[in-house]
Protein backbone atom coordinates (compact mmCIF):
# COMPACT_ATOMS: atom_id res chain seq x y z
CA UNK A 1 0.00 0.00 0.00
CA UNK A 2 1.37 3.47 -0.31
CA UNK A 3 1.47 6.09 1.51
CA UNK A 4 2.03 9.93 0.28
CA UNK A 5 3.20 12.50 2.16
CA UNK A 6 2.99 16.33 1.12
CA UNK A 7 6.46 17.49 2.63
CA UNK A 8 8.85 20.30 1.76
CA UNK A 9 12.77 19.87 0.93
CA UNK A 10 13.65 20.68 4.06
CA UNK A 11 11.82 18.55 6.24
CA UNK A 12 11.89 15.65 3.13
CA UNK A 13 15.67 15.64 3.69
CA UNK A 14 15.41 15.69 7.50
CA UNK A 15 12.74 12.83 7.55
CA UNK A 16 14.54 10.72 4.86
CA UNK A 17 18.51 11.51 6.15
CA UNK A 18 19.84 9.06 3.62
CA UNK A 19 18.32 11.09 0.65
CA UNK A 20 20.24 14.20 -0.20
CA UNK A 21 19.00 17.24 -2.75
CA UNK A 22 18.25 16.44 -5.75
CA UNK A 23 16.44 13.24 -4.97
CA UNK A 24 18.19 10.61 -6.29
CA UNK A 25 15.63 8.24 -7.86
CA UNK A 26 12.91 9.97 -9.29
CA UNK A 27 10.10 8.07 -11.10
CA UNK A 28 6.77 9.36 -11.92
CA UNK A 29 3.24 7.22 -11.00
CA UNK A 30 0.05 7.78 -9.26
CA UNK A 31 -0.86 7.67 -5.82
CA UNK A 32 -3.11 4.06 -6.36
CA UNK A 33 0.51 2.09 -6.73
CA UNK A 34 0.49 -0.76 -8.64
CA UNK A 35 3.37 -2.25 -10.93
CA UNK A 36 1.94 -1.13 -14.39
CA UNK A 37 2.35 2.19 -13.51
CA UNK A 38 6.17 1.72 -12.26
CA UNK A 39 8.78 1.20 -15.43
CA UNK A 40 11.04 -0.93 -12.91
CA UNK A 41 10.91 -2.86 -9.36
CA UNK A 42 8.81 -0.56 -6.81
CA UNK A 43 11.49 -1.78 -4.38
CA UNK A 44 15.03 -1.29 -4.29
CA UNK A 45 17.90 -3.99 -3.09
CA UNK A 46 20.22 -2.95 -0.51
CA UNK A 47 23.32 -4.57 1.20
CA UNK A 48 23.57 -8.55 1.78
CA UNK A 49 22.29 -9.24 5.11
CA UNK A 50 23.65 -12.85 5.29
CA UNK A 51 24.56 -16.27 3.69
CA UNK A 52 22.90 -18.81 5.28
CA UNK A 53 24.68 -22.23 5.47
CA UNK A 54 22.88 -25.54 6.52
CA UNK A 55 24.60 -27.71 8.72
CA UNK A 56 23.98 -31.13 9.66
CA UNK A 57 25.87 -30.30 13.26
CA UNK A 58 25.62 -26.57 15.22
CA UNK A 59 27.77 -27.28 18.34
CA UNK A 60 30.61 -28.38 15.39
CA UNK A 61 29.94 -25.41 13.07
CA UNK A 62 29.57 -23.17 15.99
CA UNK A 63 33.01 -24.56 17.36
CA UNK A 64 34.70 -24.16 14.13
CA UNK A 65 33.85 -20.44 13.54
CA UNK A 66 34.30 -19.46 16.81
CA UNK A 67 37.45 -21.26 18.05
CA UNK A 68 39.41 -21.61 14.94
CA UNK A 69 38.73 -18.98 12.96
CA UNK A 70 38.13 -16.95 15.57
CA UNK A 71 34.70 -15.26 14.78
CA UNK A 72 32.23 -13.64 17.14
CA UNK A 73 29.29 -16.39 17.14
CA UNK A 74 25.78 -15.70 18.60
CA UNK A 75 23.71 -17.72 20.73
CA UNK A 76 21.84 -20.86 19.11
CA UNK A 77 18.13 -19.17 18.46
CA UNK A 78 15.29 -21.88 17.72
CA UNK A 79 12.60 -20.56 15.28
CA UNK A 80 9.67 -22.79 14.66
CA UNK A 81 7.63 -21.15 12.72
CA UNK A 82 10.81 -21.43 9.97
CA UNK A 83 11.50 -24.99 10.94
CA UNK A 84 15.00 -24.24 11.61
CA UNK A 85 17.61 -23.12 14.73
CA UNK A 86 19.87 -20.48 13.89
CA UNK A 87 22.77 -19.06 14.61
CA UNK A 88 24.71 -15.69 13.43
CA UNK A 89 28.27 -15.16 13.04
CA UNK A 90 29.20 -11.96 12.80
CA UNK A 91 31.28 -10.69 10.04
CA UNK A 92 31.51 -6.58 10.31
CA UNK A 93 29.99 -5.31 6.96
CA UNK A 94 27.71 -8.64 6.84
CA UNK A 95 26.48 -12.21 8.47
CA UNK A 96 26.71 -15.70 8.33
CA UNK A 97 23.57 -17.24 9.24
CA UNK A 98 23.95 -21.15 10.25
CA UNK A 99 21.27 -23.67 9.77
CA UNK A 100 20.10 -26.77 11.63
CA UNK A 101 16.75 -28.07 10.72
CA UNK A 102 14.08 -28.11 13.78
CA UNK A 103 10.93 -30.32 13.80
CA UNK A 104 9.66 -32.62 11.59
CA UNK A 105 8.66 -30.69 8.23
CA UNK A 106 11.83 -28.39 8.33
CA UNK A 107 12.77 -26.77 4.97
CA UNK A 108 15.91 -27.64 5.31
CA UNK A 109 15.51 -31.11 5.75
CA UNK A 110 15.48 -31.99 2.04
CA UNK A 111 18.60 -30.43 1.42
CA UNK A 112 21.04 -32.05 3.84
CA UNK A 113 19.75 -35.31 3.07
CA UNK A 114 21.58 -34.28 -0.60
CA UNK A 115 23.95 -32.58 1.37
CA UNK A 116 25.42 -34.52 3.75
CA UNK A 117 28.64 -32.19 4.99
CA UNK A 118 26.42 -29.08 4.63
CA UNK A 119 26.33 -26.45 1.77
CA UNK A 120 25.74 -22.60 1.28
CA UNK A 121 21.83 -23.03 1.33
CA UNK A 122 20.89 -19.13 1.04
CA UNK A 123 21.39 -15.52 0.40
CA UNK A 124 19.42 -12.69 2.31
CA UNK A 125 19.47 -9.25 0.61
CA UNK A 126 17.78 -6.57 2.31
CA UNK A 127 15.25 -4.45 0.92
CA UNK A 128 14.95 -0.91 1.52
CA UNK A 129 11.90 1.07 1.11
CA UNK A 130 12.12 3.47 -2.22
CA UNK A 131 11.18 6.95 -2.28
CA UNK A 132 9.52 8.40 -5.05
CA UNK A 133 8.94 12.46 -6.52
CA UNK A 134 5.94 13.22 -8.47
CA UNK A 135 5.72 15.37 -11.19
CA UNK A 136 8.42 17.87 -9.66
CA UNK A 137 6.32 18.42 -7.02
CA UNK A 138 7.46 17.73 -3.22
CA UNK A 139 4.61 14.51 -3.15
CA UNK A 140 6.66 11.64 -1.86
CA UNK A 141 5.38 7.91 -2.11
CA UNK A 142 6.88 5.56 0.75
CA UNK A 143 5.96 1.84 -1.07
CA UNK A 144 5.22 -0.85 1.61
CA UNK A 145 8.77 -2.82 -0.43
CA UNK A 146 7.89 -6.19 0.68
CA UNK A 147 4.33 -6.58 -0.69
CA UNK A 148 5.56 -4.34 -3.87
CA UNK A 149 8.12 -6.80 -4.24
CA UNK A 150 5.41 -9.96 -4.04
CA UNK A 151 3.71 -8.08 -6.73
CA UNK A 152 6.32 -6.91 -9.15
CA UNK A 153 7.96 -10.98 -8.67
CA UNK A 154 4.34 -12.64 -9.39
CA UNK A 155 4.14 -10.47 -12.31
CA UNK A 156 7.24 -11.43 -13.57
CA UNK A 157 6.69 -15.25 -12.93
CA UNK A 158 8.96 -15.36 -10.15
CA UNK A 159 7.81 -18.27 -7.39
CA UNK A 160 7.39 -17.13 -3.75
CA UNK A 161 7.66 -20.06 -1.63
CA UNK A 162 5.16 -18.63 1.07
CA UNK A 163 1.58 -17.48 0.39
CA UNK A 164 2.76 -14.38 2.69
CA UNK A 165 6.04 -12.74 4.00
CA UNK A 166 6.78 -14.29 7.29
CA UNK A 167 8.85 -12.18 10.16
CA UNK A 168 12.37 -13.65 9.55
CA UNK A 169 15.36 -13.89 11.90
CA UNK A 170 15.70 -10.28 12.73
CA UNK A 171 12.18 -9.60 13.39
CA UNK A 172 11.49 -7.99 10.00
CA UNK A 173 9.42 -9.87 7.46
CA UNK A 174 11.09 -11.76 4.46
CA UNK A 175 9.93 -13.66 1.55
CA UNK A 176 12.30 -16.48 -0.30
CA UNK A 177 12.42 -16.87 -4.13
CA UNK A 178 12.44 -20.26 -5.56
CA UNK A 179 16.31 -21.19 -6.41
CA UNK A 180 15.23 -22.50 -9.77
CA UNK A 181 14.28 -19.11 -10.88
CA UNK A 182 17.41 -17.21 -9.31
CA UNK A 183 20.25 -18.60 -11.04
CA UNK A 184 20.58 -21.51 -8.73
CA UNK A 185 20.11 -19.91 -5.57
CA UNK A 186 17.81 -19.76 -3.00
CA UNK A 187 16.89 -16.10 -2.47
CA UNK A 188 15.74 -14.18 0.82
CA UNK A 189 14.15 -10.53 0.54
CA UNK A 190 14.28 -9.29 4.09
CA UNK A 191 12.13 -5.47 4.53
CA UNK A 192 14.65 -2.99 6.17
C1 LIG B 1 14.91 -17.73 9.78
C2 LIG B 1 14.95 -17.37 8.34
C3 LIG B 1 15.77 -16.08 8.15
O1 LIG B 1 16.94 -16.11 7.78
O2 LIG B 1 15.20 -15.01 8.41
C4 LIG B 1 15.55 -18.52 7.59
O3 LIG B 1 16.66 -18.54 7.19
S1 LIG B 1 14.54 -19.84 7.36
C5 LIG B 1 15.47 -20.94 6.35
C6 LIG B 1 14.69 -22.12 5.97
N1 LIG B 1 13.54 -21.72 5.19
C7 LIG B 1 13.50 -21.79 3.84
O4 LIG B 1 14.46 -22.22 3.20
C8 LIG B 1 12.21 -21.40 3.17
C9 LIG B 1 12.22 -21.50 1.69
N2 LIG B 1 12.67 -22.83 1.25
C10 LIG B 1 11.83 -23.75 0.72
O5 LIG B 1 10.63 -23.53 0.60
C11 LIG B 1 12.44 -25.07 0.33
O6 LIG B 1 13.63 -25.27 1.07
C12 LIG B 1 12.74 -25.18 -1.16
C13 LIG B 1 13.71 -24.11 -1.65
C14 LIG B 1 11.43 -25.11 -1.99
C15 LIG B 1 13.38 -26.54 -1.43
O7 LIG B 1 12.62 -27.49 -0.82
P1 LIG B 1 12.96 -29.04 -1.03
O8 LIG B 1 14.40 -29.28 -0.74
O9 LIG B 1 11.97 -29.85 -0.31
O10 LIG B 1 12.62 -29.17 -2.54
P2 LIG B 1 13.16 -30.08 -3.67
O11 LIG B 1 14.01 -31.17 -3.16
O12 LIG B 1 11.96 -30.46 -4.44
O13 LIG B 1 14.05 -29.06 -4.47
C16 LIG B 1 13.70 -28.56 -5.70
C17 LIG B 1 14.97 -28.25 -6.43
O14 LIG B 1 15.60 -27.13 -5.79
C18 LIG B 1 16.89 -27.49 -5.37
N3 LIG B 1 17.15 -26.82 -4.09
C19 LIG B 1 16.57 -27.10 -2.91
N4 LIG B 1 17.04 -26.30 -1.97
C20 LIG B 1 17.94 -25.49 -2.57
C21 LIG B 1 18.78 -24.45 -2.12
N5 LIG B 1 18.78 -24.09 -0.84
N6 LIG B 1 19.59 -23.84 -3.00
C22 LIG B 1 19.58 -24.19 -4.30
N7 LIG B 1 18.80 -25.19 -4.80
C23 LIG B 1 18.01 -25.82 -3.94
C24 LIG B 1 16.86 -28.98 -5.23
O15 LIG B 1 18.17 -29.52 -5.35
C25 LIG B 1 15.99 -29.37 -6.39
O16 LIG B 1 16.72 -29.33 -7.59
P3 LIG B 1 16.74 -30.53 -8.63
O17 LIG B 1 15.29 -30.70 -9.00
O18 LIG B 1 17.58 -30.06 -9.76
O19 LIG B 1 17.29 -31.70 -7.89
Amino acid sequence: MARVLKVATASAVGLFPRLQTPVPTVRTFSTSLSSHQVAGPVWNLGQLNHVAVAVPDLEKAKAFYKNVLGAQVGETVPLPEHGVSVVFVNLGNTKMELLHPLGNDSPIAGFLQKNKAGGMHHICIESRRMIFQDRGELLFHQVDNINAAVMDLKEKKIRILSEEAKIGAHGKPVIFLHPKDCGGVLVELEQV
